[in-house]
């Protein structure tokens, strides 16, 4: 299954606001559909935005508002930007050629995250691993196989994971719908936690490798992921456990210099005051949600991309 594709003139995508429950595919038209896809979280995952801009262009027909407005529906995976512009620089030739250039963008994500997932599982040292992982990372954060979930899916395809440890990922819980979804499609042992529970499970040494993926990469390393990965930076930094980040090429941003340049996005009150419409805080509790937070570079193991291993 590709969590997103074009499909007889259309973009088609997973609809991840329904998972677990239903799994249904969304068919996208126009622009501003997509846009509202994008803000709603129905597509998702730095790697999957990248190819939702790419077609996305091919939707908006060489009309710069309408790109700019897609460029800039969320601020920090700089995959959505990178995206719209790989499809954007051909808008000169035509749109058969914005569309191959996009269709160049999906399939480019299907390689690299087989590449990221080989490397990674070279990289990482043991027969029996059990790795810590944040947020969804799988194959519905990008085409077909996902980046630090591509790591463990092909763990597991070598018989050597033992289990993997899933934040739920408060406040839109995308570890507790998606990646146990996920890891449960591919037979791969699993228990989700709590994210408060995350630095505790290092210390008591219950985690051998903790894989994240990126949103964006700044120039020296400093990387922002969904929030929660700090903390879990700092954790395996303590109990000296491996922290590697496993993000394509297309991820790092040379022109972010360090981690306090990227823009994190605050998706408002409504996501942490209740879960799934269900209200939790007392009426009129005000919030703060920052969806990314920054992991600074001398916290990071290795950055593992499709092509390279950087060590920070
Ligand atoms: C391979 S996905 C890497 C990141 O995009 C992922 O870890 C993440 O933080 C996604 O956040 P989301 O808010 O669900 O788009």
């Amino acid at each position: 299954m590709r969590t997103i594709d074009w499909v007889d003139g259309a973009v088609e995508l997973v609809d991840q606001t329904l998972l677990p429950d239903k799994c249904l595919m969304l068919r996208i038209h126009t622009v501003e559909e997509l846009v509202d896809a994008i803000r709603r979280l129905a597509v998702r995952g730095a790697p999957a935005l990248g190819v939702a801009g790419a077609l996305g262009v091919v939707l908006a027909d060489g009309d710069p508002a309408r790109i700019a407005a897609l460029r800039a529906a969320r601020p920090t995976a700089v995959n959505l930007a990178w995206g719209v512009d790989q499809a954007a620089a051909h808008l000169s030739e035509g749109r058969e050629a914005v569309l191959a250039a996009a269709l160049r963008v999906r399939d480019d994500d299907i390689a690299a995250c087989l590449a990221m997932g080989e490397r990674g599982a070279d990289l990482l040292e043991g027969d029996r691993l059990r790795i810590m992982t944040v947020c969804n990372t799988g194959g519905l954060a990008a085409v077909e196989r996902g980046t630090a979930l591509g790591v463990v899916q092909t763990l597991h395809e070598r018989g050597r994971l033992a289990e993997v440890l899933a934040l739920e990922t408060r406040p839109l819980l995308q570890g507790a719908r998606l990646t146990t979804w996920e890891l449960a499609r591919m037979g791969a042992p699993h228990r989700l936690i709590a994210d408060s529970a995350g630095p505790y499970l290092l210390a008591k040494g219950e985690v051998d490798a903790v894989l994240i993926g990126a949103d964006r990469i700044a120039a020296n390393g400093d990387t922002a992921n969904k929030i929660g990965s700090y903390a879990l930076a700092l954790g395996a930094e303590r109990a000296g456990v491996p922290f590697v980040v496993v993000a394509p090429e297309s991820t790092i941003d040379p022109g972010t210099p360090s981690g306090e340049h990227i823009e994190i996005e605050d998706r408002g009150a409504d996501e942490v005051v209740a879960v799934r419409g269900v209200r939790l805080a007392p009426e009129g509790t005000r919030a703060l949600n920052p969806a990314f937070d920054v992991t600074p570079h001398d916290l990071i193991t290795a950055i593992v991309t499709d092509q390279r291993v950087i060590r920070p």
